[in-house]
């Protein structure tokens, strides 16, 4: 069965806070990646997640020594090495690994180091994370659904490096192919692109996106999109309307977003969070 993602069946994304909430009851996501020439990927990803709601955001660079120690645009980001992180004792929902990662031997080591020490955590597995996922070398049962609940976001480029097809295989039977991942990897797989698919591990039916446009054919909204799945993850949110909810927020941003000529040409992908909080709240609010 394949049913549009609609607004009408978000309602845990559109929920009032209580009015005496604290940061801790906003959760925590950790983001692990931006590597050489990529650092920005994970800054993306993790101002989106702060944009998002969530109430700490821990941003673990894949060097030995952290390249920066503050985002002078966005300060609430704590930052550090990914090491670091993944050693300290702050309790962290969920981790989003791979933005900007690059496929080093010391990126494949972190992958599995978070596999291995964080089986209580939800993770979500992006870009060079779902390219090492893909590499002869990567043995899939360290994958350990059983303790994890995991996510995989891969564009159709990325879909095809797991499956071992060509690309236009995956676009010529979208279905198939985000059917087939979930049960290959036993974990969500949101199978990006022009109409977005979601599909559980557990469930028949597959999600599709209504909202987006070419203004997300830029760089680094891929990456946004994977802080907002971890910051509502983080929010505790069903696993389900945290990741439709992202999904369909990250789209409608971009629609919005067009209609006030912002987009379709030139949209950044800072803009998208922006955006995103704003509808966000809105709809919450009025
Ligand atoms: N500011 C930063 O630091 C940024 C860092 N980033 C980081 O860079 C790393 C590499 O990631 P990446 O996605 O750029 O490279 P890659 O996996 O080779 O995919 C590119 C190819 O995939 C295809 N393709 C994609 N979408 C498609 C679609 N809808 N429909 C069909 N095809 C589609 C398309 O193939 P083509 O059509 O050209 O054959 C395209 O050329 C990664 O770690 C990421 O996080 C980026 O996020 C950018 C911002
Ligand atoms: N033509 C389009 N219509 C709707 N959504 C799109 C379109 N092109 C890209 N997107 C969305 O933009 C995002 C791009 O992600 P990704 O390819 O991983 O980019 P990056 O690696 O640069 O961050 C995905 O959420 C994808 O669904």
């Amino acid at each position: 069965m394949i049913v549009d993602i609609n607004f009408e069946n978000l309602s845990e994304l559109f929920q009032k806070r209580n009015l005496d909430s604290n940061k801790g009851d906003y959760g925590t996501v950790g983001i692990i990646g931006g590597s050489n020439g990529m650092l920005g990927s994970i800054l993306l990803a993790g101002r989106a997640a702060l944009k998002l709601g969530v109430g700490k955001v821990l941003i673990g660079f894949a060097y030995n020594e952290s390249p920066i120690s503050v985002d002078f645009m966005q300060p609430e980001l704590m930052i550090n090495t990914a090491t670091y992180w993944l050693k300290s004792q702050i309790k962290v929902n969920t981790w989003v690994i791979g933005c900007g990662l690059g496929q080093s031997i010391f990126s494949q080591k972190l992958i599995n180091e978070i596999l291995i020490l964080k089986r209580k955590s939800t993770i979500v597995l992006d870009a060079d994370a779902l390219n090492i996922l893909a590499s002869k070398n990567f043995s899939k049962s360290k994958l350990n659904c059983a303790n994890n609940t995991v996510v995989l976001t891969p564009h159709p480029a990325e879909a095809a490096r797991l499956l071992g097809c060509s690309t236009q295989e995956i676009q010529n039977n979208r279905l198939d192919a985000v059917r087939l991942l979930s049960k290959n990897f036993k974990a969500w797989i949101v199978l990006k692109g022009k109409n977005t698919l979601v599909c559980s591990p557990d469930d028949k039916t597959i999600f599709r996106n209504t909202t987006g446009n070419p203004g997300l054919a830029s760089s680094g909204t891929g990456d946004v999109l994977a802080g907002m799945i971890g910051s509502l993850i983080s929010q505790k949110l069903c696993l389900k309307q945290a990741i439709l909810g992202a999904v369909w927020l990250h789209g409608k941003a971009s629609d919005e977003l067009s209609l006030e000529n912002i987009g379709p040409i030139g949209l950044t992908a800072n803009e998208i969070a922006d955006c995103a909080r704003k509808i966000r709240n809105k709809i919450t609010y009025n």
